[in-house]
C-alpha cells in the first residue's frame, strides 16, 4: 500500500499533485511518502507481532536520506550500517548506539574504532580475521566489542546473482562448516563479548522457502554452539524481504514471514535482530521525470526521459523492472523503449514496454524507486545529483538539495605541476 495514487486524473504524492513538485522543484526528482513509510514501519513490527522484544534496524543502505532515516527512527527503528558514513547519518537522524549494528565485510580499522566510539550495539563480523582485528582494538581500551558472527549457510535466496549475499561462493559471512571453530576461537578472545550470530542471504526475496531453510540451519548451529559451551543470547536474521515492483505482482507479506519466524524460532531464546531495507523503503519513493522528447525509430518509438541511470542505476545494473506512469491520465497507448540521456545503450529503463502514449513536456514516474535509488546514484556524464523531497499530507519539502556538475567541480583540483 503506498499513498501516489490518481486524483482527478493527476498522480499525487499524498495530498500533494506531482507536477506542482515538478514545477517548484525542477526534475528528475526523487518524491518520498512519510506515510508510506510510517504505515510500512507499522505493518513490518506488527508482522513481528509473537516476537518478544524484537529489535528492528532500517538497512540504511536502502535509503540514507536523513529525512527518511528521522521518519523511520520516530517510528521506533534502529539502522544496520555498513559503513562510517552510514553509522554517522544514523546518529544524525537520532538513532541511539544502542540500535545501531554494523555489517559489512571490509570494514576499516578507522571504521571499527568509530563503531567503538561509539558504543554501538553489535558488530556484526564477517571473518575470523576481523573478529581478531576488532578484539585487537577494543583490548587496548580495556573494552570488549559487542559482536555477532555472521554465518554463510549455502543457501541460494533465488534472487538475482548480484544481491545474492548467502551462497558459499559469495564473500558475506564465515561459511557454516566453520563457524564452530570460528567461534571457539573468537569466543576466547578477551577484546570480544561474541554473543550473537548473523545471516542475510540476499535482498529481493519472492519466497520465504530460502529464508526458512537458512534460519533452520542457525537454528541448528545455535543448539551446537550452546553444546560447546557457547551463550548466545541474540540472532540478527538480516534483511532481504522483496517488494513488488510490476503491478500485479505478489509477494510474501510482513505477516507472512512474521509468523514463518515465529515458527522457526521458537524454541531459541533469543532476542531476534531484523534489517529490512527494500520492504520498509522501496514503494514509498518514485523518480519523477520529464519527458525530453519521443524520438522515432525503426522499430519501437524512444521516449528519452530527463533521468537516467546516474539516477536509477536498478534498470541498467541489475535489468530490473520499474513501473513507469504517466502523471496525467491518458486513455492512449503506445509500445516504447524508455531511455535517459547517458551515452550508452546501457542507459534504457525499459525495452518494448506497453504504456501510456507520452509527448515531449510530459511528467512521468518510475515507480517503487524509494529503495535503492538516490542512494545509488553517481555523477556519471556530470550530471550531478538529483534532489529529494519528503512529502507530508499537503506539505513537502526538499530534503535533499540538487547537487550540479558545477558544485562536484567545485571539490576538484587541477594541480599546478601540470602546467
Ligand atoms: C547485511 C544486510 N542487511 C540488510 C540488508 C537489507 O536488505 P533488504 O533491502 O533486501 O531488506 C542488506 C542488503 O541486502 C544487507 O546486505
Ligand atoms: N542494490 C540492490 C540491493 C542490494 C542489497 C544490499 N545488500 C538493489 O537495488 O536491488
Amino acid at each position: 500500500m503506498d499513498h501516489f495514487k490518481l486524483t482527478d486524473g493527476i498522480l499525487h504524492a499524498e495530498d500533494v499533485p506531482l507536477p506542482t513538485i515538478a514545477q517548484e522543484v525542477g526534475t528528475p526528482v526523487y518524491v518520498y511518502s512519510r506515510a508510506t513509510l510510517g504505515r510500512h514501519a507499522r505493518v513490518f513490527r506488527e508482522g513481528l507481532g509473537e516476537l518478544d522484544n524484537p529489535l528492528i534496524l532500517f538497512a540504511v543502505k536502502a535509503n540514507p536520506n536523513l529525512a527518511v532515516l528521522r521518519v523511520l527512527q520516530r517510528e521506533g527503528f534502529g539502522a544496520d550500517v555498513v559503513s562510517g558514513g552510514e553509522l554517522r547519518r544514523a546518529l544524525a537522524a537520532g538513532m541511539t548506539p544502542d540500535k545501531i549494528v554494523f555489517s559489512g565485510v571490509g570494514k576499516t580499522r578507522a571504521e571499527l574504532e568509530l563503531g567503538l566510539d561509539t558504543g554501538i550495539a553489535q558488530f556484526n563480523i564477517e571473518s575470523r580475521e576481523e573478529g581478531r582485528e576488532l578484539a585487537e582494538l577494543a583490548a587496548a581500551r580495556g573494552e570488549k566489542a559487542r559482536c555477532a558472527l555472521r554465518i554463510n549457510p549455502d543457501v541460494d535466496a533465488g534472487t538475482h546473482e548480484k544481491i545474492s549475499t548467502g551462497k558459499a561462493d559469495n564473500k558475506f559471512g564465515v561459511p557454516l562448516h566453520h563457524a564452530g571453530e570460528a567461534f571457539a576461537e573468537l569466543g576466547a578472545l578477551p577484546g570480544l563479548a561474541l554473543e550473537g550470530l548473523a545471516i542475510h542471504i540476499g535482498s529481493q526475496l519472492a519466497d520465504l522457502a530460502p529464508l526458512e531453510t537458512a534460519f533452520g540451519k542457525i537454528g541448528t548451529l545455535l543448539g551446537q554452539l550452546r553444546e560447546a559451551g557457547h551463550t548466545i543470547t541474540r540472532v540478527d536474521l538480516g534483511g532481504g524481504l522483496g517488494v513488488p515492483y510490476r503491478t500485479g505482482e505478489s509477494f510474501p507479506s510482513p505477516a507472512d514471514y512474521g509468523a514463518m519466524v515465529a515458527r522457526v524460532t521458537r524454541d531459541w531464546g533469543v532476542q531476534l535482530v531484523f534489517e529490512p531495507g527494500r520492504v520498509i523503503a522501496g514503494n514509498a519513493g518514485v523518480l519523477l521525470t520529464r519527458v525530453v522528447r519521443v524520438k522515432r525509430g525503426l522499430n519501437n518509438p524512444f521516449v528519452i526521459v530527463d533521468a537516467a541511470m546516474n539516477d536509477l542505476a536498478r534498470p541498467a545494473l541489475y535489468g530490473a523492472w520499474h513501473d513507469f506512469e504517466p502523471v496525467a491520465q491518458t486513455e492512449e497507448r503506445m509500445t516504447a523503449n524508455i531511455v535517459g540521456p547517458i551515452c550508452e545503450t546501457g542507459d534504457t529503463f525499459a525495452t518494448n514496454r506497453d504504456c501510456p502514449a507520452l509527448v515531449a513536456g510530459d511528467l512521468a514516474v518510475f515507480r517503487t524507486a524509494g529503495a535503492y535509488g538516490a542512494t545509488m546514484a553517481s555523477s556519471y556524464n556530470s550530471r550531478g545529483f538529483v534532489p529529494e523531497v519528503l512529502v507530508s499530507g499537503s506539505d513537502y519539502a526538499v530534503v535533499a538539495d540538487r547537487i550540479d556538475a558545477g558544485a562536484i567541480m567545485d571539490a576538484e583540483r587541477v594541480p599546478e605541476w601540470l602546467d
